[in-house]
């Protein structure tokens, strides 16, 4: 028989979603498949950050959407309805699977690490009853960086499919955990503008002296 410690088995119980589903209008093409400095797809960057937590990951798409990868994906039911549509759409399965809670991220984060994910862990294990969301500033909480617990999906359903979808307001108005992470690692790239500021950074950064 294998014996977990009550961390380990908390984990096994965490679904992992990247949210790429959406118009990708200001970048105008998929932000998930734009190539990191490493090589890596921006998509697949966010994967690895989320996987030293989950037992699986899945990819929150537009209905219609095709994205080039090897991991699952979850359609939202119906088409542009905002990314409440397509967290409902993940707690929905995280309930079918038996899953305590999912981690939701956006996949337009290129500076977001694993590191920085811990303290939402460490958070969620604490008090795995409540939604444990990211925070820049202590103020205002990211809703596309945070984990949901499953028993959620009702009130997410609701919000995807009422007349104010706004993720961002129902959850400032929904008890929550607001956890303190890097400012960088939350800052979303939205624009091809704020896609080559973000590569000219961590050229410069990896740069050797001599080539400066
Ligand atoms: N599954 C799902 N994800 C969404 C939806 N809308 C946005 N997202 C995701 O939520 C994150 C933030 O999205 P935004 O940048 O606000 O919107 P966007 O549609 O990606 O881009 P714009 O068209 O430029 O506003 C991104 O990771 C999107 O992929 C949606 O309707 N369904």
């Amino acid at each position: 028989m294998t014996i977990h410690s009550s961390q380990t088995t908390q984990r096994l119980s965490l679904l992992g979603a990247i949210l790429a589903g959406g118009r990708s209008s200001r970048m105008g093409s998929s932000k998930a498949m734009l190539p990191m400095p490493t090589g890596t797809t921006l998509l697949e960057h966010v994967a690895a950050c989320l996987n030293p937590y989950c037992r699986s990951i899945v990819v929150s798409v537009a209905p219609s959407q095709q994205l080039t990868t090897s991991l699952p994906t979850v359609p939202d039911t119906d088409a542009s309805q905002g990314p409440a549509s397509g967290i409902a759409s993940v707690l929905q399965l995280a309930n079918q699977q038996g899953f305590a809670a999912a981690m939701i991220v956006s996949v337009d984060l290129p500076a977001l690490t694993s590191t920085d994910l811990a303290p939402l862990i460490a958070a969620w294990e604490a008090d795995p009853d409540r939604i444990a969301a990211a925070t820049a500033d202590g103020q205002f909480s990211e809703p596309l960086v945070a984990i949901y617990p499953a028993t959620y999906l009702e009130q997410l359903t609701a919000v995807a499919c009422g007349t104010d979808r706004s993720i961002m307001r129902w959850l400032r108005r929904t008890p929550h955990q607001t956890i303190t992470i890097r400012r960088e690692a939350i800052q979303d790239v939205d624009t091809p503008e704020q896609w080559n500021a973000y590569h000219d950074r961590e050229v410069r950064k990896n740069a050797r002296p001599s080539d400066r």
